[in-house]
Formats: structure tokens, C-alpha cells, sequence
């Protein structure tokens, strides 16, 4: 694949910054030795990996690679066949989608889906399955999905399949958000949206970070998640070919390597 730069993402942390973390402090997420497949192929080979409080890391890597396994595996949508996944040091490896959810893990997944045929609102209300319904807690995480991303409010009744692929996304970030999760995994942030929604939403990403939110995040366009990333990992073939921070990645070349540029 090409590896498409494009420049000027919201807010880029200084080149070799790492957010600081107490010692102490557990990582949120933490997979150790992941391997996870669809019945004899193997996408994903000893995936290690960790994502520390209030960091945005980003899983980078060519088609194929395995990130979208590497997130399946890790939120349970695909059974890992060895390894471990902790979340804030408890093992939800095994539990299935539900258990990564209520430990607090929330995953846009890769084309957004949507529910088409339901409202804005509705589709959000489902992202708060975990969370009695019409409770009070459901309606004030909806008035800050709707405060977070404006265009949605306006939206609250359309049919969600009717939207834009930048709105779509909008709404599949917001349904995510209203499990009030420690991570957010996203796969895939701009795929088919332009420079500017994608700005727009890494914007609110970045905003999100600062109140505290980790983020897991796939992103074809490499240089800008390296823009907003403290630390990435480079797959390659299903393994970590790199980890460290986006300036190092770029000084040693390794995200040409992975990529064969
Ligand atoms: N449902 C599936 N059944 C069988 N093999 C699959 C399935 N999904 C992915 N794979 C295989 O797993 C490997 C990793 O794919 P994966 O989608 O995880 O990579 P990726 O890095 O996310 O790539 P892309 O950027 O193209 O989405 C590929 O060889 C792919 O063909």
C-alpha cells in the first residue's frame, strides 16, 4: 500500500514527548503474547502491547497487517487462540465483547456500522446498553455526545444510514462514548472522509485525551497519527516489527521499512 501523508493534524504533541506516567499506575490496556486467527490463519502472532493512562497510541502497519485482528482479539469480537488481555491489570481475555465493554473498552470499529435504519438518537442509546435504559446517566452521556459532536444534535432524529461518512463517523465515536470507556479503539478514523471532517474529529479525539481518555487508534494516514500519537506500533506480517515513540519510529525508518517504501 501507499503510505499517505497528510499534514497539519489538530495539536501535535513535541517530537519525542511521552505523556508522563506515574510508575505506579497500571496500563489500562495490556495484551502479552496475543495470537489471534480465523481458523488455521494466524493474523496476529505474539502481539504485545500496552496502552498507558491518557496516552494516544497508534497501530500502524500495511494492508494485512493484522490491526483490525489485533483490535478484534483485544475486545473479544474474535476469540484470541493464545495469550493474555488485561484491562487496568484484570484479564478479559476469553470473556467475549460484552466483559471488554463493562471493563471499559469501547471499539469503533472499521466502516463505522451504523445502524441505517434507526435515528441518530437510537443508535447512540444502544452505545449505553450497559447502563439501565432512559435512565438519568443514558440522557446526560447523550447531551455530551450531542454537545461533543454538534452536527449529530442537530441530526438526533435522521435516519443514520442517511449521513454523510464524516457524520457516520461522528455517530459511531459518539455511540462508543456513551459506554464511558477508559480506551477508545479505532480502527481505521479517516477512511473514505475528507482532510477536514477528519481534522474535525481528531480535534474532539484531542480534547477527549486531555480530560483524560486513552485512545487505540488504526489509522491509514500515517504521518497524522504519528502527529497526535505518544507512542506507536508498527505490525508487520502479524508481528510488532516497532514500537517506541513516533519520533524515533521516524528516525530509525521504520515505518518505510514496514510499509517497503
Ligand atoms: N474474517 C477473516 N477470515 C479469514 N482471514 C481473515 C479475516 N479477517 C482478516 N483475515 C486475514 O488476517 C490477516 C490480517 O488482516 P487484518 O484485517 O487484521 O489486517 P489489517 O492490518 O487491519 O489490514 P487492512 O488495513 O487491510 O484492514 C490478513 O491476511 C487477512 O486476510
Amino acid at each position: 500500500m501507499t503510505v499517505t501523508s497528510h499534514s497539519g493534524a489538530a495539536g501535535s504533541p513535541a517530537p519525542d514527548a511521552v505523556k508522563a506516567v506515574t510508575g505506579a499506575a497500571k496500563p489500562i490496556l495490556a495484551t502479552r503474547a496475543l495470537d489471534v486467527g480465523y481458523g488455521n490463519v494466524l493474523a496476529v502472532r505474539r502481539l504485545t502491547l500496552q496502552v498507558n493512562p491518557g496516552e494516544i497510541v497508534a497501530l500502524l502497519g500495511p494492508n494485512g497487517a493484522g490491526k483490525t485482528s489485533s483490535l478484534r482479539g483485544i475486545t473479544g469480537l474474535v476469540r484470541p487462540q493464545a495469550g493474555t488481555v488485561s484491562v487496568n491489570g484484570v484479564r478479559i481475555d476469553n470473556r467475549g465483547p460484552a466483559v471488554a465493554v463493562q471493563a471499559g473498552l469501547a471499539h469503533v470499529p472499521e466502516g463505522r456500522r451504523v445502524f441505517p435504519e434507526m435515528s441518530v438518537t437510537d443508535n447512540l442509546r444502544l452505545g449505553a446498553w450497559s447502563v439501565r435504559r432512559r435512565s438519568k446517566v443514558v440522557e446526560s452521556r447523550l447531551a455530551d455526545a450531542y454537545a461533543l459532536f454538534p452536527r449529530l444534535a442537530e441530526r438526533r432524529a435522521q435516519l443514520a444510514g442517511s449521513m454523510s461518512g464524516g457524520e457516520q463517523q461522528m455517530l459511531a465515536i459518539a455511540r462508543a462514548l456513551m459506554s464511558d470507556p477508559k480506551l477508545l479503539l479505532i480502527d481505521e478514523l479517516s477512511l473514505g472522509l475528507s482532510p477536514l471532517v477528519v481534522d474535525e474529529i481528531l480535534a474532539r479525539l484531542l480534547e477527549l485525551n486531555k480530560e483524560g481518555l486513552s485512545i487505540l487508534l488504526i489509522e491509514q494516514f500515517v504521518h497524522r497519527a504519528m502527529d497526535v500519537s505518544d507512542r506507536v506500533y508498527v505490525l508487520k506480517k502479524g508481528h510488532v516489527a516497532f514500537s517506541g515513540t513516533p519520533a524515533a519510529a521516524i528516525r530509525i525508518g521504520a515505518v518505510e521499512e514496514a510499509y517497503h517504501l
